[in-house]
């Protein structure tokens, strides 16, 4: 019996699949074919032959040398009967694996004898290491993950989940995962999120979900489903990110590539796309739409005056208040500058179009406080109708911006509905351009001059250039035709200096030939003046011509010398420097003040034509003129009137102590011939060595009005 069972034990000792040994005194005397296997199909005998201090590494995990720790094991065993530890052993190929050692002692004779277990664990090492290191990523992420069962209960969860939600981990296991809904999304959206996992078994997208707080706000959400190894669905598992910053950037560069950043209205590219938009949408509903171009007028002149700050809050208001003019629906934007659009949809008849203009000019037009200015903004409305006038963004715009620059032109502060002609208008304008860069290749404007005329002598001490073209088919072309198109184009620096050229040269002729002391007036445009080359470019055609510096007034206007003082100045100052005089053109049309423009380097002012026409018949324009003269000569500065038409205004002016004019009255201006002549004409000396008769009794023009 005993037999037997030593048998039957024998083979259990053999097909064991741990490793089985025996240990006597310290040697390996048995092991079966599990334990050789473990080893590296290690021979028995050179088993035996090895210490089992050898089939280890040098050190345990723990640092400690794997001989004194054997030998601590086996004290452990035999001490406690057995003893149960975790070891690491060494293959004949040098690999180290690890085992879990159960030694128990079994007492023989006069010794004991030790049975040595080894179970390989490097399986459970690694899937432990696994689920430490799935803990560790689990519990140090950022990303909040939540595992539930398949009816969405909450079965885990981890601290970031928590974080982000503001809930404790115990109030959420348990919980079905929809708990967190923000109720900004249908149903719909969820029947897409389900059916997007039933067939792939996963859906990512961005979701809103609502924190402990009540906050609302947006996620990154993975869904996963997990299965078990037979391919059954088990879990699903969820990974929330946080986006609300990458939201916020996302908005804020929204924000920039289609919105103004002053005013916060759409900018010209979303104007663009809205446009297209709404024309695709009127199109299929076969519908009507309005575009409306927006132009401030004057409002170069706030920007020049107040400063660009000021100008940026005006149009702030402005923007506003023609935002508060329209419906939500229709987009209002800034195309730059002071230009603004506003598309009106669903549109029933073109009269409607017409109302809203009418609104926005009636809410915009009313005073507005710009720091401790008050103003009234102003502005030109063009409309442009589709389908009417055109199918297609471009079209519409050109076509509004059109009407627009023909209400600016008809005064401002109206609107205008596009019309054809305005299209022939525009491309008259083009071909006008044309011609007058043919014109000033060709030589084809010239001077013309008019006298300024000395009231105590009577003599022609000055001369004003006025540019004229003579057009190959048109004729005689007067200034106000083409300077402001100069102007727009940039031409006027070209025809500006040609004019001054000339001038220049013929002057110089008639002072050498005549032994003449004249001045030369000339106009500076606006672009002339903020040229960074006008200095250059004037003394040297001066010194081409052979011109007197001090002979030479170059005519500004006020507006010029608003905005930017010490750009203003410093062009000022240079020009004065070289010995050119300087003086104020149309003085009283602006908003300076005498005192204002003490602070520049002038030499004289030219009271407006408008002044002196009214001055025997208007009371007011009569103060302003005197005032503007007593002042003037205060400060040392020369006073021209110009557009005196009569010999009464003339004397009036006289008897104001006003000491140069300028006007119909003494001539025209004249082609250089004719100037001439009028020059070395004796009798062209005008004679206002007035009798007592003449001058004007202020009772008397009281008279011609009352
Ligand atoms: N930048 C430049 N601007 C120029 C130049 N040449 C002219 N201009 C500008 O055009 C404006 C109109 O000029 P014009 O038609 O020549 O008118 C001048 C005179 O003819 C007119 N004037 C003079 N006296 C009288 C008068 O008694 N009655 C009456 N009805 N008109 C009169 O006034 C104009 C002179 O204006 P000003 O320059 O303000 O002295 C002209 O105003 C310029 O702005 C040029 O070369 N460059």
């Amino acid at each position: 019996m005993a037999e037997v069972l030593q048998d039957q034990y024998r083979v259990l000792f053999e097909h064991s699949a741990d490793a089985m040994l025996i240990i006597d005194e310290g040697r390996f005397v048995d092991c079966n074919d599990a334990t050789l296997k473990m080893l590296g199909d290690m021979s028995r005998s050179e088993l035996f032959s090895t210490h089992p201090s050898q089939l280890s590494p040098s050190f345990q995990p723990d640092g400690v040398p794997s001989f004194d720790k054997a030998n601590e094991m086996i004290s452990m065993a035999i001490e406690n009967g057995s003893h149960r530890f975790e070891w690491v052993h060494r293959k004949i190929d040098g690999t180290d694996f690890p085992v879990e050692v159960l030694l128990t002692a079994i007492p023989a004779d006069d010794r004991t004898l030790l049975h040595v277990v080894w179970r390989d664990i490097t399986q459970r090492k690694k899937t432990e290491e696994e689920l430490r290191l799935s803990t560790y990523v689990m519990e140090s992420t950022s990303e909040g993950i939540v595992v539930t069962d398949m009816d969405l209960k909450i079965i885990e969860v981890n601290p970031a989940y928590c974080k982000l939600l503001g809930y404790t981990r115990d109030e959420v296991i348990g919980r079905n995962a929809g708990f967190a809904k923000s109720g900004r999304h249908d149903a719909e959206f969820y029947k897409a999120i389900w059916h997007s996992i039933d067939m792939t078994g996963q859906w990512q997208g961005e979701i809103w979900d609502r924190k402990k707080s009540g906050e609302v706000f947006p996620i990154y959400l993975r869904l996963n489903v997990v299965r078990d190894v037979t391919g059954q669905p088990r879990f699903y598992t969820g990974l929330f990110s946080d986006i609300s910053h990458q939201k916020k950037t996302e908005e804020q560069l929204e924000e920039l590539a289609f919105y103004d950043p002053l005013t916060k209205l759409p900018n010209r590219t979303l104007f663009h796309q809205r446009l297209r938009q709404d024309l695709k949408n009127c199109r299929r509903a076969k519908k009507k739409l309005a575009l409306l171009f927006i132009d401030l007028d004057r409002f170069k002149y706030i920007n020049d005056s107040l400063g660009h700050s000021r100008g940026d809050l005006m149009l702030v208001a402005v923007g506003g208040r023609i935002q508060q003019a329209v419906r939500s629906m229709d987009t209002v934007a800034r195309m730059g500058g002071d230009e603004f659009t506003v598309i009106i949809t669903d549109l029933t008849d073109e009269f409607t179009a017409g109302e809203v203009a009418a609104k926005i000019l009636k809410e915009v037009i009313q005073p507005v406080w710009i720091g401790e200015h008050e103003i009234i903004p102003h502005m030109s409305i063009g409309i442009s109708l589709f389908p009417k006038d055109g199918e297609n963004v471009e079209d519409l715009t050109r076509y509004a911006d059109m009407a627009m620059y023909h209400a600016k032109n008809e005064g401002g502060d109206n609107f205008y509905f596009f019309r054809e002609s305005m299209n022939k208008e525009s491309q008259k304008r083009l071909v006008l351009e044309n011609d007058m860069n043919n014109g000033l290749c060709n030589a084809q404007f010239v001077p013309y001059y008019q006298p300024i005329v000395d009231l105590r002598s009577g003599w022609i001490v000055g001369v004003e250039a006025l540019a004229r073209w003579h057009h190959p088919d048109r004729g005689l072309v007067m200034p106000d035709e083409f300077i402001p198109l100069a102007e727009e184009s940039g031409l006027i620096t070209t025809l500006g200096q040609q004019i001054l050229q000339q001038a220049c040269l013929q002057v110089k002729q008639w002072m050498d030939q005549h032994s003449q002391e004249l001045t030369l007036a000339v106009n500076l445009s606006g672009r002339q003046f903020n040229s960074k080359e006008l200095v250059q470019d004037i003394q040297g055609t001066l010194e081409e011509a052979g011109f007197s510096h001090g002979n030479l007034i170059l005519e500004i206007t006020e507006s010029m010398m608003m905005g930017h003082v010490d750009r203003v100045r410093n062009q000022l100052d240079q020009l004065h420097a070289t010995g050119i005089k300087l003086a104020i053109d149309d003085f009283g049309t602006g908003y300076s003040s005498l005192s204002y423009l003490q602070h520049f380097p002038l030499n004289s002012l030219k009271i407006d034509r408008s002044f002196v026409t009214h001055l025997l018949n208007d009371r007011n324009k009569r103060a302003i003129v005197k005032a503007i003269i007593s002042m003037a000569n205060a400060m040392d500065l020369d006073v021209v009137a110009e557009g005196v038409e009569s010999r009464e205004q003339a004397l009036y002016l006289k008897q104001l102590d006003c000491k140069k004019v300028q006007g119909y009255y003494f001539s025209k201006p004249l082609p250089a011939i004719q100037f001439e002549k009028l020059l070395t004409n004796e009798n062209s000396r005008f004679n206002f060595n007035c009798t007592d008769n003449d001058f004007v009794d202020s009772d008397q023009i009281n008279s011609l009005f009352q």
